[in-house]
């Protein structure tokens, strides 16, 4: 099942810097390796804002729900999921 996930980062301003850049180290190293895994096959970065557009492919909501509620910076984002079906006039879908 593919979705469609936006997420809105918004760290306080006043976070501890070593919280902060372990928060991040620990994100990057989790996406990544969800990444490696073919469960987070795509991941843009929306010019101008801190927010990224991602494509997950995953076997459940409630997988996708396990995975995003355990990113290090799940606290600190506003996330918008958007469940996608194939359109049918898709050329690849046949
Ligand atoms: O920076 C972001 O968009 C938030 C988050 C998603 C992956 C990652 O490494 O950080």
């Amino acid at each position: 099942m593919l979705f469609h996930v936006k997420m809105d980062v918004h760290l306080p301003p006043d976070m501890d810097p070593d919280v902060r850049a372990d928060t991040l180290a620990r994100e990057k190293a989790y996406s990544q390796q969800l990444q490696r895994d073919g469960k987070w096959p795509h991941i843009w970065r929306i010019t101008g804002q801190y927010s990224n557009v991602s494509i997950f492919d995953v076997a459940s909501n409630d997988e996708l729900h396990q995975l995003v509620s355990n990113l290090p910076l799940f606290p600190y984002m506003d996330i918008a999921v958007t469940p996608l079906a194939t359109h049918p006039s898709d050329v690849k879908a046949g």
